[in-house]
């Protein structure tokens, strides 16, 4: 992307993520510009269903017990596994693969997509957060070598950037609807069978009394006095993930992911808005709160890479 041009970030973050989750289920990555892709990362649950559908009865016809090459190769050897009887708890029906497909897809896609996307707002709204978490990065990581997972916990700014992007932005700030399942006591509280109950994530994070100035965006907040470690006590207290037996199982993943992308996005690359454009912060209202498209995105690439001009 060449300096001075401007462009929407969310149509790129959206494909690459799409690129993670189709890794992680069926081993295959997509170019920007591939219609099946495009039309499903922007279009409705049905297109996504058979596109899902597809992939898992492709898997089935190529299926090898001796190479298992992803996390539907892997469900369908649970599922066909002789040594689990039919009435074991743990074994898979066929029919429900594509359904655990759909929801890891459901539940990783959107997410991260809008972490990042959000990530991209704080960075351009406060370039000097931008710029030490770039230097933080030239000292720790260096030009030479891509940033990798074995990194996280080297690079206490970002880290602390990201939790105070997960805690202010709160992106889920209702997690997920439950139902109370019989009559419940709790903390005092009475809740009848069958009632609806969400966990307030955003109260939790945006509450006074755990947190100084909790609307000003702050990533030092995270930070030891001399800046080189994360207070591990003040990060525990973000809630994104949500809480009990059906908190979130892809936290680590997410973690890393998010960790992954902006560590190699911000040691090649500087964002900032075209001159006079603000981007908006509002929030707007759904199960994961989205902000208002910006197009007037620019990227400059901090140094030359090897190989590109
Ligand atoms: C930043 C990214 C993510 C956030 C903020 C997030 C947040 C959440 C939240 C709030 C819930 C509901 C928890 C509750 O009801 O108490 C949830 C559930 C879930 N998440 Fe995530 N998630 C993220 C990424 C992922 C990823 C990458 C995956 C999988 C690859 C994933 C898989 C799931 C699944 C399967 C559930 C349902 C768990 C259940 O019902 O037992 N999530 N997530």
């Amino acid at each position: 992307m060449e300096q001075e041009k401007r462009f929407e970030p969310y149509r790129y973050l959206v494909v690459s993520v799409a690129n993670v989750i189709c890794a992680m289920c069926f081993g295959k990555r997509y170019e920007h510009d591939d219609q099946e892709l495009l039309s499903l990362v922007n279009s409705a649950e049905k297109c996504l269903l058979s596109f899902l559908q597809r992939r898992v009865k492709e898997h089935y016809k190529t299926y090898d017990e001796n190479n298992i090459r992803d996390i539907t190769d892997s469900l369908i050897e649970q599922c066909l596994d002789k040594k689990l009887g039919t009435t074991t708890a743990t074994q898979i029906p066929k029919e429900k693969i594509v359904n655990l497909v759909n929801d890891l897809f459901g539940a990783g896609f959107d997410t991260i997509t809008t972490a990042l996307s959000w990530s991209l707002m704080y960075l351009v709204t406060y370039p000097n957060t931008q710029r030490r978490i770039q230097e933080e990065l030239d000292r720790t990581i260096g030009r030479e070598r891509r940033p990798r997972l074995s990194d996280q916990g080297k690079l206490p700014y970002l880290e602390s950037f990201i939790l105070e992007m997960f805690r202010h932005s709160c992106f889920v700030p209702l997690a997920i609807p439950h139902s109370t399942t019989k009559d419940t006591a709790l903390n005092g509280f009475y809740i009848p069978k069958d009632r609806c109950v969400f966990i307030n994530q955003w109260q939790v994070n945006h509450d006074e009394k755990l947190w100084k100035d909790p609307e000003t965006f702050n990533p030092e907040r995270f930070l030891s006095a001399d800046g080189t470690k994360v207070n591990r006590e003040d990060g525990e207290k973000v809630l994104v993930f949500g809480l009990g037996k059906r908190r979130c199982i892809g936290e680590n993943i997410a973690r890393g992911q998010v960790f992954l992308f902006l560590a190699t996005l911000l040691q090649q690359l500087e964002f900032s808005v075209c001159q006079g454009s603000r981007v908006d912060m509002t929030p707007l209202y759904g199960l994961t709160l989205k902000h208002k498209r910006c197009e007037h995105f620019q990227a400059r690439q901090r140094f030359p890479t090897k190989g590109r001009s």
